[in-house]
């Protein structure tokens, strides 16, 4: 792939033997000359994160003091992390980088890094108040693209940011899911672009196991949750719910059954979302309740489930088929096996269960819920 000596080595160091598909395939196009741009689909936990990151440290010119690459994430957890992947790939390697989520960087000042990694609120307000330069900005990747393409959401502010860096620089759009119409726009975002897509049969990551719970009531799917944490020994894993106050009312509940549990959302103060998250990184907290918020491109190797307590739905109240991708992909992360469980409780969340089934073509297996015996079994051969 012609990295220079200082990242090989680093590749390396940080145990990875062979490079997966995506980073095969994206690695040579982004550094093909002359830059050209890239939409890069690949499923969750397929190292999209590095096959950026080492593109982009090769395209830096150390000799130029001013920030030449900028990447946008959806999530301040999500910047985070991959600060640190660029942190680790770039180890030694003369190209500096700064973190850009609230509270990051110092009250006033130039931001001269190199490599500026944030969420578009932060950057675009940096580029506002004239303290990042985006004069020489000539590699610009949005991580989870589609999101941060999304008109209802981030998509106005990634525009805005678009609009600010040099017609010349190199884009690079990744994520696991793209719809068509997302892809259309992405390609109008990123004119030229060298594609490389999925098809959707074949998004879903084979490595992860699908269930279902049929329960009988809301309260019902408490009761099952707590039965499933006291039956099972679980690595980590990760409770999806649809709001931020269900998230702290589930945590209390559990807390008070003598469960272990923390939660994360967006109201949290920054630094509470560090803490937190830092937690579950290191293993210190085994399970963490959360909404949408870390539904994307969070790693953690060692979380081997996932729960869709709530089931996820679009701004419209519909299935949302992308999200319930993304937040299984949170288990199964290159190669691993993961599972990952559905709550329903009634025919309307039945029915946008089956539709997400439907929409990848890939059964989601019913567990039943009055039989704890049964419930053990299963899971427990689904989850060793
Ligand atoms: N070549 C490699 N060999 C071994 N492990 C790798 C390799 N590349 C990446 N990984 C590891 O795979 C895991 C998943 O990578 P990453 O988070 O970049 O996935 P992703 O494709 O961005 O997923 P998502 O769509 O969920 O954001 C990380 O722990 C990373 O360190």
């Amino acid at each position: 792939m012609k990295l220079h000596q200082k990242l090989l080595e680093n590749i390396y160091r940080v145990g990875f033997v062979k490079p997966s598909k995506i980073q095969e395939k994206a690695i040579p196009l982004l550094l093909h000359d002359p830059p050209t741009n890239l939409i890069g689909q690949s499923q969750s936990g397929t190292g999209k994160t590095a096959a950026f990151t080492l593109a982009m440290l090769s395209r830096i010119n150390v000799d130029l003091k001013a920030p030449q690459a900028i990447v946008l994430a959806p999530a301040r957890e999500l910047a985070r992390q991959i600060l640190t992947v660029v942190q680790s790939l770039g180890q030694d390697y003369p190209a500096s980088i700064q973190l850009a989520v609230k509270d990051s960087l110092p009250k006033g000042g130039k931001v001269e890094a190199h490599i500026i990694i944030g969420t578009p609120g932060t950057i675009m307000d940096l580029i506002r108040k004239r303290r990042l330069s985006t004069a020489n900005v000539r590699f610009f990747v949005l991580d989870e693209a589609d999101n941060m393409l999304d008109l209802q959401g981030l998509g106005d502010q990634s525009i805005r940011i678009r609009k600010m860096v040099p017609a010349t620089c190199q884009i690079a759009l990744f994520s696991a899911t793209f719809s068509q119409d997302l892809w259309k726009f992405a390609l109008r975002f990123a004119p030229n672009a060298n594609q490389i897509s999925l098809k959707t049969e074949e998004l879903s990551v084979e490595g992860i196991k699908q269930f279902y719970m049929d329960c009988k009531s809301e309260e019902q799917k408490f009761e099952i949750l707590s039965a499933i944490y006291g039956l099972l020994t679980i690595g980590q894993s990760i409770i999806f719910v649809s709001r931020r106050d269900v998230a702290d009312m589930l945590g209390r509940k559990m807390t008070n059954e003598g469960h272990k549990v923390i939660v994360l959302h967006g109201q949290f103060e920054a630094e509470d979302r560090d803490k937190v998250m830092d937690d579950f990184r290191s293993g210190k907290a085994k399970v963490l309740i959360t909404t949408n918020v870390l539904a994307r491109g969070i790693d953690v190797l060692q979380v081997n489930l996932v729960i869709n307590y709530d089931l996820p739905l679009d701004g419209r109240g519909r299935p949302d088929p992308e999200t319930y991708l993304h937040r299984i992909g949170r288990t199964g992360r290159f190669g691993r096996t993961g599972v990952s469980i559905n709550f329903v409780h009634d025919e309307k969340s039945f029915k946008e269960m089956k539709a997400i089934e439907k929409y990848f073509g890939k059964d989601i297996i019913r567990v039943p819920t009055d039989d704890y015996d049964e419930i053990e079994k299963i899971l427990k051969d689904a989850i060793n």
